[in-house]
């Protein structure tokens, strides 16, 4: 009995496990265990006043454990198995032994004493698990990776101490989870079998996942949130040391007193820091955590981090943009010489005209009936009866009863095309006798007056000319909005009133204006109307008539927008408008892209008035002096 005592007292701690002995009336048991005591060896010794069976086997099992803890935690939840009351008292010398392990981990006990109660109970329980030798060695894996991700979390988690509380209820489960990341003491622990039995299970894959969960997983989660919330790692940086005490302190506790209270200690700091920090993040973390962590742990660090390259995506389609920056600037691509574009919009007229002249002339001799078809094909091209009689008449002259091609035929044609053009084709001229001199712009709806008259502005602006506008189509707003855009990008005042405005009086105003400012130029803009219209050309009469009351001679110059596309009708539009306002000079619009261009030729011969420009497209510089060979060869598909 004496050795019996003396190893008892050599494990101090155990000497308290004596005087509970004679409390609970361990007398029975001490014989029995005399008995056995001088038969083996002071093994059993501790077991004795543990008396129950348990206790040897506990014993057996401790063998080699002994030392450790796991002997008193046995020795309280095998007691209290027989009378739990007394088990309650046992709970807090049993706790006591612990601080042997405290010496090696002087950290953790400090947080044990306020958590002690509670969490030695789940620390026992865990422990079995942790028995496996498998899991021990993960969770140790798990620290590694886990360190520098679960830092962050900590930091801002651990100020928060009141936040605990809510963490707390997340805490049971991952209680058990830092119970494995002690693991390695806890392996003593397996006498606490009964309590296992619900925490082995989650103890163990929890233990490893809630090691890493609290490393791994909160990393993660301290990344997720934190970073969108502060996004800034700096908090994080904090926390490392907090998460490697933390961690540190599970780690030293199971080792040396994972048993009883290292368990609670490690995971109330695990419990606290990681836990508060996800709580924080996300209930969807939170949820990771709990439900989800032993098959997510390794991932999920991983998954959390990545989200972050998310933003940086962004950066990456900014840089895109940049990138698409320079490529706009290349695109200022080289513009096509206006003679090229009316070619081009030339190109339906001329290839439906010398195609059917190639049918006509294909290895046929020139006779009365070639003459005819071509004739037909020239008139269908609008280029007129009077035109068409030119050219197969030129055509009969040199040519008649001797093979001909279709190119024989085009050269002929842009000869003689060339010929009626010559005499229209005139540049514009301004008399700045005349201050201003006035040019009244005329044409039915949609001929491009408005647009002309923008174009001419920005060639008179640039030659050095004072030009005023006036807005003399008083019946559609857009018209004004358009002519006074014009003026802007012209640096043209522009003269307008209101809607429904008399057109007459607006026109009078502004010749008054631009006398007044001493203007070289005043263009004015007229309403489209239809040459049929009897009260709109009365209108447009009108205001001839009112220019002409301060200046005999305005409006100097007056002319007529056609456009190309219109065919036949054109003819009649430069014949009403010659007679209502003056017509003298018309703009070819909108030459670009008509198969119709013949037109040009059959009002210029038949009207013979001045073909000052054509107009070639909608931009400012689509406005060109009229050519008439370059025309004619265009049309005629001669290069
Ligand atoms: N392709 C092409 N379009 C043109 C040309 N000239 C004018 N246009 C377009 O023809 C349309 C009518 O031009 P406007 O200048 O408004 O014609 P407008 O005679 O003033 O029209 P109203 O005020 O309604 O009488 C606009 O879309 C112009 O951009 C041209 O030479 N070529």
């Amino acid at each position: 009995m004496a050795g019996f005592f003396k190893k008892i007292f050599s494990f101090g701690k155990k000497e308290v496990v004596e005087e509970r002995i004679d409390e609970t009336t361990p007398l029975p048991p001490i014989k029995w265990e005399a008995l056995e005591a001088l038969k083996p060896a002071a093994e059993q010794a501790p077991h004795p006043p543990l008396d129950g069976e348990g206790r040897r086997e506990a014993a057996g099992r401790g063998d080699g454990a002994d030392a450790d803890h796991p002997h008193p935690q046995a020795s309280l939840r095998t007691s209290p198995i027989e009378g739990e009351v007394k088990a309650a008292p046992e709970l807090a010398p049993v706790e006591e032994p612990k601080p042997e392990p405290a010496p090696t981990i002087p950290a953790p006990e400090p947080v044990v004493p306020s958590e002690p109660e509670p969490l030695p109970e789940p620390a026992p329980e865990e422990e079995p698990a942790p028995e496996t030798p498998a899991e021990p060695p993960a969770p140790e894996e798990v620290p590694p990776a886990a360190p520098e991700p679960e830092p962050e979390p900590q930091p801002q988690e651990v100020p928060p101490a009141p936040l605990e509380p809510e963490i707390e209820p997340a805490r049971p489960e991952k209680l058990p989870e830092p119970a494995p990341a002690e693991v390695p003491a806890p392996a003593e622990v397996p006498a606490e079998t009964p309590a296992p039995v619900e925490v082995p299970p989650p103890a163990t894959p929890s233990t490893q996942p809630s090691a890493e969960a609290s490393a791994a997983p909160h990393p993660p989660a301290g990344t997720f949130s934190p970073y969108r919330d502060g996004e800034k790692a700096e908090a994080p940086t904090p926390h490392p040391p907090l998460d490697g005490e933390g961690r540190r302190a599970a780690a030293g506790w199971g080792d040396s007193a994972d048993a009883g209270a290292s368990h609670p200690h490690p995971q109330a700091a695990l419990g606290t820091s990681p836990i508060e920090g996800e709580v924080k993040r996300t209930p969807v973390e939170a949820k990771l955590i709990i439900g989800e962590v032993a098959p997510a742990p390794a991932p999920s660090p991983q998954p959390s981090p990545e989200p972050k390259p998310a933003p940086g995506k962004v950066t990456v389609t900014k840089k895109v943009e940049q990138k698409a920056e320079p490529v706009k600037a290349p695109e200022p691509a080289p513009r096509r010489s206006w003679f090229q574009r009316m070619r081009d919009g030339l190109a339906r007229s001329s290839k439906e005209l010398t195609g059917n002249i190639a049918g006509v002339f294909t290895k046929r001799k020139l006779d009365e009936e070639t003459l005819q078809d071509l004739e037909d094909v020239l008139i269908r091209a609008d280029l007129g009866l009077e035109t068409a009689l030119r050219v197969t008449d030129a055509l009969a002259a040199s040519r008649y009863g001797k093979d001909v091609s279709d190119e024989d035929v085009r050269s002929i044609m842009a000869a003689e095309v060339e010929k009626v053009l010559t005499h229209v084709a005139m540049p514009l001229e301004l008399d700045l006798s005349h201050k201003p001199h006035v040019i009244l712009v005329v044409g039915v709806n949609g001929t491009g007056k408005t647009t002309t008259i923008g174009k001419l502005a920005a060639k008179l602006t640039d030659g050095g000319l004072s030009v005023m506008l006036a807005a003399g189509d008083t019946f559609r707003a857009a018209a004004i909005e358009q002519l006074k855009i014009w003026g802007e990008r012209t640096k043209s005042p522009v003269i307008a009133s209101k809607i429904g405005a008399d057109a007459a009086g607006l026109a009078y105003d502004a010749f008054e204006r631009a006398k007044e400012a001493g203007s070289d130029v005043l263009i004015i803009d007229t309403a489209g109307r239809l040459q049929n219209k009897t009260e709109l050309m009365a209108e447009l009469e009108k205001i001839v008539r009112v220019l002409g009351k301060l200046d005999p001679e305005a409006p100097h110059t007056v002319l007529q927008t056609v456009d190309a596309t219109t065919g036949q009708n054109a003819l009649n539009q430069v014949e009403i408008f010659r007679n209502v306002a003056g017509v003298n000079g018309l703009v070819m619009t909108k030459l670009d892209g008509t198969a119709r261009g013949g037109i040009l030729v059959a009002i210029a011969a038949k009207h013979k008035l001045p073909v000052y420009f054509i107009g070639v497209g909608e931009q400012v510089d689509d406005l060109e002096p009229f050519s008439a060979s370059e025309f004619a060869r265009a049309i005629a598909g001669v290069a």
